[in-house]
């Protein structure tokens, strides 16, 4: 039984706008996590930091003033959009989503709330203009990180205990809308606002304050996406209100996890956000543990997309404004990739077809095609299909070689094999299924 909520979610299903459509269309995006933190890159004093880079100032061997005295080193001086945004368009993102401001609070755009910025850097200039401009260059689209929590400015707090730090909030809450709104509207490209740090109750209890903010950011930009992830409702309740309806635009709650089954995804649209080491966001000079493989990234990619999500790739460049090898070479591979195969990708959403171990089927939003990603061939060579109901393959083609046909054998019910031809390449390929419906009479009908 529903409850009464005054800040829970506003619309009950997906959005069915043309930007939300844009953005359900993407399929693959780019992170880029980048700021003071990326200087020490995960070191202190010659002392490796577990954690992730960017929470560095966290670490109890770092003084949080001098971690904010970075800002006097911040000066990429290599630093280059147009060669980022080329990456990111030689990869074949469709969005990328930079951080504006993180958790330390230092701003890469010289906002006029806070002298904790770019501006007050050797580097001086404005970041995130040049950024936009080139990926919008590119023809990729921008959504703007921005944290919440800020362990810089004073008035943050983790909770509201007192008088005094209710007062010291509501500045803060004044600092945030006055931030925001000077993104929306120095930077009126960007498509969304991906939030983060919304996790503490002093931020939780703010129910009405981030629902009204919420509206008047949507109202300042029409159109615009905001996530799951930036308001809870008046009993605390984030992600999902206290009657389990979304909140925000698309689920965000996919960080460095990806959902097994379409039942995980509830019918909403979400995306999933991936670092290529096991959990580092900024720049980390010393990766440890397990690097994701080019084809780890592609089959992660092919899930989300499979499973109606956005699959979004960190990169951490480095302090002076380049990218790492290792970062360069994955967003090749990728690439390489994506030129053959990105239309399994773009515009792809779920197939409603039987999960097979040999991979994923991604339907294409509006047509009669449906993609087999293909990442484990059986021994046996043949590939298992079971279509929807009422679902016909009227033709099924290699996409790398469109010469290359298959004959599918029907072996039941809605139930075929695809008998691969030669030994087949190591690498991820795709199949191409044309469809049709049966079950609907063509003739007069009695
Ligand atoms: C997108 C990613 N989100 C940030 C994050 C948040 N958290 C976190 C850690 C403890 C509790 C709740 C959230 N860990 N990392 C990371 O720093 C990065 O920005």
């Amino acid at each position: 039984k529903e409850i009464s909520l005054q800040h829970g979610a506003h619309r009950l299903g997906r959005r069915n706008d043309a930007d939300m459509a844009r953005w359900r269309a993407y399929g693959l995006g780019q992170f880029i996590h980048w700021g003071l933190y990326s200087i020490p890159g995960g070191e202190w004093n010659g002392k490796i930091y577990n954690g992730a880079a960017e929470w560095i100032r966290t670490w109890k061997e770092v003084s949080p003033q001098a971690y904010d005295s970075l800002i006097y080193r911040f000066n990429p001086i290599k630093f280059n959009p147009d060669s980022w945004a080329a990456v990111a368009g030689r990869m074949g993102v469709k969005y990328v989503t930079i951080t504006t401001k993180h958790h330390d609070g230092f701003c890469l755009w010289p906002s006029k709330y806070t002298n904790f910025t770019v501006a007050h850097s050797p580097y001086k200039k404005d970041i995130i203009g040049p950024l936009v401009k080139a990926y919008n260059k590119q023809g990729i689209d921008v959504i703007l990180y921005f944290s919440i929590m800020d362990w810089h400015n004073p008035d943050w707090r983790y909770d509201i205990k007192t008088r005094d730090d209710s007062i010291a909030f509501n500045r803060f809450k004044q600092f945030t809308r006055n931030q925001l709104l000077e993104l929306l509207t120095r930077y009126p490209t960007a498509k969304g606002l991906w939030f983060d740090g919304t996790w503490d109750n002093s931020w939780v209890k703010q129910a009405a304050f981030a629902d009204s903010l919420e509206t008047e950011m949507r109202k300042l930009r029409p159109g615009l996406i905001i996530g799951s992830r930036f308001r809870a409702d008046e009993y605390g309740k984030r992600h999902f209100d206290s009657n389990g309806n979304l909140m925000g635009d698309y689920e965000q709650g996919w960080e460095r996890k990806i959902p097994e089954k379409i039942e995980d995804v509830h019918g909403n649209d979400w995306d999933c956000v991936m670092t290529i080491p096991e959990n580092q966001w900024g720049y980390a000079k010393t990766w440890s543990g397990h690097i994701k493989t080019a084809d780890e990234l592609l089959e992660m990619l092919a899930k989300c997309v499979s499973l109606d999500g956005n699959f979004v790739l960190n990169f951490g460049p480095k302090p002076d404004g380049t990218l790492r090898t290792e970062e360069q070479t994955l967003a090749k591979a990728i690439g390489d990739w994506m030129t053959v195969n990105k239309e399994a990708i773009y515009n792809g959403e779920y197939a409603g077809f039987a999960k097979q171990d040999w991979g994923y089927f991604i339907k294409n939003t509006g047509t009669n095609k449906t993609y087999m990603v293909i990442f484990n061939v059986p021994v046996s060579g043949l590939l298992r299909v079971t279509t929807p109901l009422h679902t016909v393959i009227n033709k099924a083609y290699d996409l790398g070689n469109l010469t290359q046909t298959y004959t599918p054998e029907e072996i039941g019910t809605s139930t075929y094999f695809i008998h691969l031809h030669q030994q087949t390449p190591k690498k991820p390929f795709v199949i191409v299924l044309e469809t049709g419906e049966t079950g609907k009479s063509h003739g007069t009908g009695y």
